[in-house]
């Protein structure tokens, strides 16, 4: 397997003098191109911290950072917003969808809004992602109608859509039942290997992190098992 990112020795306190908070203290970590892990710890690990690092999102207080071959560390924002536009989609708790716009608007409006221009393919592309999904009956329908489930599933929908080497997910069903959860995850692992898309998914859940082939735990900054 060929190494899609590498950090080591990361450090990130956040503050400073008695205020501040030491989150990260030399964390290392590798992720394979292709690879579905989850990232697990308790609240206020650093879990968030990383994946928000990993996303280039925050740089660390200091250690390396390279994926793609290239040092995210030395790269500036205009670089840094490029490479993570053409590389890393995003999925968080709480959805952000614009709850006017139908589920196909929610998932190409990034791409239109960077491009200046919707085009065919970009709804093509959106439509196929969609009914991967499972909500081919959906994707006209405005996001606010969507159930919690159906609501995540666009999410993941519009953060595949430039075909990413790496989606990061900060707790993507936390705010889902059993059942929608885990249909959640289904389909993210199907993605997964159709696709060969990398996943990181920050979970608390046990059973969640069972649908992943790796299993990632952070504790006292660095990563433990
Ligand atoms: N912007 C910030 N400024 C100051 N402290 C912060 C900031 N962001 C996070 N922290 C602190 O850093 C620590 C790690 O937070 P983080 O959100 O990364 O943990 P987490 O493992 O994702 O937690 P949870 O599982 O509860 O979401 C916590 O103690 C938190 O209070």
């Amino acid at each position: 397997m060929s190494a899609l990112l590498e950090v080591t020795d990361l450090f990130k306190t956040y503050g400073t003098g008695e205020a501040a908070t030491r989150v990260l203290r030399g964390l290392s970590l590798r992720l394979d191109t292709g690879e579905m892990a989850a990232l697990l710890g308790p609240s206020g690990s650093g879990k968030s911290t990383l994946l928000t690092i990993l996303g280039t999102l925050m740089k660390p207080t200091s250690g390396s950072y390279v994926m793609l071959g290239e040092d995210m560390i030395s790269a500036d924002d205009r670089a840094l917003t490029e490479f993570r536009n053409a590389h890393i989609g995003f999925v968080f708790q709480f959805h952000n969808l614009l709850p006017d716009f139908t589920a196909l608007e929610n998932v190409i409006f990034p791409t239109a809004v960077r491009e200046g221009r919707e085009t065919p393919a970009a709804r093509a592309r959106g439509r196929d992602l969609l009914s991967r999904m499972g909500l081919a009956d959906r994707i006209e329908f405005p996001s606010a109608n969507l159930s919690g489930g159906q609501k995540q599933r666009v999410a993941v929908a519009r953060a595949l859509m430039n075909s990413p080497e790496l989606v990061l997910a900060d707790e993507p069903t936390g705010n889902l039942d059993r059942d929608s959860a885990n249909q959640v995850m289904d389909l993210i692992g199907q993605i997964n290997r159709e696709e060969g898309t990398a996943f990181l998914i920050s979970t608390h859940d046990e059973k969640i992190a069972g649908f992943c082939r790796r299993q990632i735990v952070v504790g006292d900054g660095v990563v433990t098992g």
